[in-house]
């Protein structure tokens, strides 16, 4: 038997990709790598697993490199390569691991996924010879983008091939493949294996070679690894989370939860909580600059928490992340083993802690019998502090965040409702009292039950958001995300039922987590009517709505004495709440930077024959400013080519307005609850933000007609004298009594947040975002020629 190389000098690879290799500081190969890469190099397909973090990505990227160099492919062959990756954070991450590898090579590689320009894509897309996609991103390009030719593909490769060949994705899947040549090689990796042979058989695999590096280990999930579970009730999470955050300030942690709306709601708590570390949040629903620009942040960023969901558990090389917790259960064993691979990469060191309802302790057991080791723990109770009074007296004053503390509840209690494994997921077992407790509700959300058969949305098919619910619901998402942004600006004069009714519309697109996956029979996954077969008692919850028979499910009252000791007043500050908050955080990443910032990834696109692009300008967003983001290139790297690359974009400075950068640069000034009444400054700068917000609604006005426009103004003055009103009443407010948080505490008592002031630290060296040459192996000045492209919004794919 030939002897596996240990380094790789050793493999019979091209002076490029060894240049790229060693330059990128890989100098040994992983047991992934040695077992995978030898046999790819012979041409063999490849069916890879191996633990997270354990260095896959390589095992994929340098067969695609040598294949293409050994089949002498020129910039002038076309497409030679795809790689398919679930989620748009996971492609940009092997995009640059490519960048950097296959930096000494001549081939051109882009970068395809949603949330950005098409037609700007399709005038390129055409010229490259490796990209890095998602699935519907991909497809969409292959049905509409006239030159678009993929006809001498060599070699197809899916990362995460479990979660891209299971349902969610398989009907994207499945016409990409029918349209790609049978004659090619192909790769797929994944840390947990696909099951499905049916899946496999689509993808025409020629006599494949199975590579599972791991496969006598003890254990499955990286040995470095420290995993505990804590078995907890509904009502003591969230303290749980605080206590766990407060106590672990100097570490860098990931939360997960289960859907979109419940990260969204403790992002926004833990801000007015400040527990005294950075806060981010991911999630499927935010809009692709954002998300990026989270992902980059929480890269860069040494002691930060994120909450996120699903979307952050495959694939992402987080550096340094140090604990993995996981507020709510895992659908299934793989995306528990995915989740706490974000900890614990290569061969550093990482913990996990679990948290499991008294109804979902079983699936402790299933993770043992997965080869998981994973023990039980408790909490320090001495160190648990609760956080309900606080809770309660957030949610009382501010509506929005009431309103999202609902949505979340509701979204969460879909979630398990949809879930397969019914003997985990328990929906009538859930403690919904408590949990809304904890939330800061005094009443649970209405929720009512759907009995199986009825007509249904589209969120009753757990099948609906598997494999869709990052990524390949791009415009939905953001739009729903964009849609949530300009609600909270728009509506700070609105009552609150028209609120609460918005809210509730939109609700049906919070899909994020349910996804049956693997490990439910795809037949189930698939649809709606196939969950109600499955399980008897499967009815579908719909928020505040009554559909046919369905019974309402008891609303009852939830502790009122607590809310009195807090002292929180239904009065809702009207201005400065997260929102705004929200806004000055993210003050040094404005919109239009952010813009920017996409733009920057997307030359990807736009350095192969730069000389046949229109003119840089045209590619720029109408109106738009594309501002050099100088100071985002902190959040994408610290390395000299990087600040190179992006930096030729400061043709573009010089067009900015003076005031941009300087408001990018000024500190940020996190909103601060009260103690007691407004102060002077906060009248004035909710004055202002009550201001700036009529002034918008009477420039949309502006365009209105007249007869219209005078109504408008009408009702547009009778909301400024509410808004006065309202805030000579909060002026006269009566302090929280004690035991609750005092909004707008004093600085010195507030605990040390970082969330809002903090600007993040300097990239590390192995930042996730080195810019390399884009076109591979090109040189500086080839590479810097693209430019900026305006984000629209991508248009719904067709067949999704
Ligand atoms: N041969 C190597 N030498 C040194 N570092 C390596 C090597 N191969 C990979 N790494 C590093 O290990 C880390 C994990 O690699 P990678 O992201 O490819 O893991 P993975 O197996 O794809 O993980 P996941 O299953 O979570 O997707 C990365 O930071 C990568 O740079």
């Amino acid at each position: 038997m030939k002897k596996a190389p240990v380094l790789f000098q050793d493999l019979s690879i091209c002076e490029p990709t060894r240049k790229g290799l060693s330059q990128s500081k890989f100098v040994k190969l992983t047991d992934i790598q040695q077992r995978a890469i030898p046999l790819a190099l012979e041409g063999r397909d490849i069916l890879g697993a191996a633990r997270t973090g354990s260095g896959k990505t390589l095992a994929f990227l340098v067969p695609v490199l040598e294949k293409l160099y050994t089949e002498n492919w020129t910039p002038h062959d076309g497409l030679g390569a795809v790689i398919i990756s679930p989620t748009r954070e996971l492609a940009l991450q092997i995009f640059e691991v490519l960048r950097k590898v296959g930096k000494y090579h001549r081939f051109s590689a882009g970068l395809v996924i949603g949330g950005k320009d098409h037609k700007e894509e399709a005038l390129r897309i055409g010229k490259m010879n490796i990209l890095v996609c998602t699935p519907g991103r991909l497809l969409q390009h292959m049905e509409q983008t006239p030159y678009f030719d993929w006809s001498s593909l060599k070699c197809l490769v899916l990362d995460e091939a479990d979660r891209i060949l299971d349902m969610g994705f398989a009907p994207t899947l499945n016409a990409i493949v029918d349209l790609l040549p049978p004659d090619r090689q192909t790769l797929l990796f994944s840390a947990t294996q696909t099951k499905s042979v049916k899946s496999l058989a689509r993808l025409s695999l020629k006599n494949p070679a199975y590579v599972w590096a791991h496969e006598e280990a003890t254990t499955v999930t990286p040995e470095g690894l420290v995993q505990r579970f804590v078995v907890v009730d509904a009502k003591d999470k969230v303290d749980m989370l605080h206590s766990f955050i407060t106590t672990h300030r100097n570490s860098k942690s990931l939360v997960f939860l289960s859907s979109c709306k419940q990260v969204r709601f403790i992002f926004e708590a833990f801000r007015y909580l400040r527990p005294g570390v950075t806060v981010l949040h991911l999630h499927g629903k935010m809009k692709q600059m954002k998300r990026l620009a989270m992902f980059a942040r929480f890269c860069e960023t040494p002691h930060v928490v994120m909450f996120a969901t699903d979307i952050a558990a495959r694939g992402l090389d987080f550096p340094s992340v140090d604990w993995v917790l996981q507020v709510d259960c895992p659908e299934d064993v793989n995306t528990y083993i995915h989740r706490v691979g974000r900890t614990a990469r290569y061969t550093s060191g990482g913990k996990a802690l679990l948290m499991l309802l008294p109804s979902e302790a079983r699936f402790a057991d299933m993770l043992k019998e997965r080869k998981v080791p994973i023990t039980e723990t408790a909490f320090n109770q001495a160190r648990l502090r609760s956080i309900a009074p606080a809770m309660q007296n957030l949610v009382a004053r501010n509506s929005e965040l009431k309103s999202l503390a609902e949505k979340a509840i509701i979204s969460y209690v879909r979630s398990v409702h949809l879930q397969p494994d019914k003997q985990i997921f328990q929906t009538e077992a859930l403690d919904l009292e408590g949990l809304a407790y904890s939330y800061g509700l005094m009443t649970t959300p209405m929720l009512r039950i759907k009995s199986k058969g009825q007509p249904d949305g589209s969120d009753a098919a757990p099948g609906k958001a598997s494999g869709k619910e990052e990524d390949e619901e791009d415009d939905e998402d953001e739009e729903d995300d964009e849609e949530d942004d300009d609600d909270e600006e728009d509506e700070k004069g609105e009552d609150d039922e028209e609120k609460v009714e918005k809210d509730e519309d939109e609700e049906g697109d919070d899909a994020e987590k349910a996804d049956p996956k693997q490990g439910a029979e795809p037949k189930a996954a698939a649809t709606g009517a196939a969950s109600a077969a499955d399980d008897e008692d499967k009815d579908v919850l719909r928020p505040g709505k009554s559909w046919g028979s369905s019974a309402p499910m008891p609303r009852p009252k939830v502790a009122p004495p607590q809310l009195e000791a807090v002292g929180g007043s239904a009065k809702r500050p009207r201005t400065v709440g997260p929102r705004v908050a929200e806004e000055e955080q993210d003050a040094e990443g404005a919109p239009n930077e952010m813009m920017s910032f996409s733009a920057c990834l997307l030359d990807d696109l736009f350095t192969v024959r730069p000389a046949t692009l229109p003119d840089k300008k045209m590619l720029l967003p109408q109106g738009s400013r594309a501002l050099p983001p100088r100071h985002l290139l902190k959040h994408i790297s610290s390395d000299g080519t990087a600040l190179h690359h992006l930096g030729t974009k400061t043709v573009f400075a010089e067009e900015e307005p003076a005031d941009e950068p300087e408001k990018a640069k000024a500190p940020v000034q996190p909103a601060r609850p009260k103690a007691k009444g407004p102060t002077p400054a906060a009248a004035a700068a909710r004055e202002a933000s009550a201001g700036s917000y009529f002034e918008k609604v009477a420039a949309k006005l502006s365009s209105a007609d007249g007869e219209a426009r005078e109504r408008a103004k009408d009702r547009l003055r009778q909301k400024r004298a509410k808004a006065r009103a309202r805030e000579r009443e909060e002026s006269q407010q009566p302090q929280p009594a004690e035991g609750g948080v005092r909004l707008g505490a004093p600085e010195s008592e507030a605990p040390e947040s970082e969330s809002e002031e903090e600007e993040p630290r300097m990239s590390r060296p192995n930042s996730k975002f080195n810019a390399a040459a884009v076109k591979l192996g090109a040189s500086d000045d080839e590479e810097n020629e693209g430019e900026g492209e305006p984000d629209e919004k991508e248009t719904r794919r067709r067949g999704q």
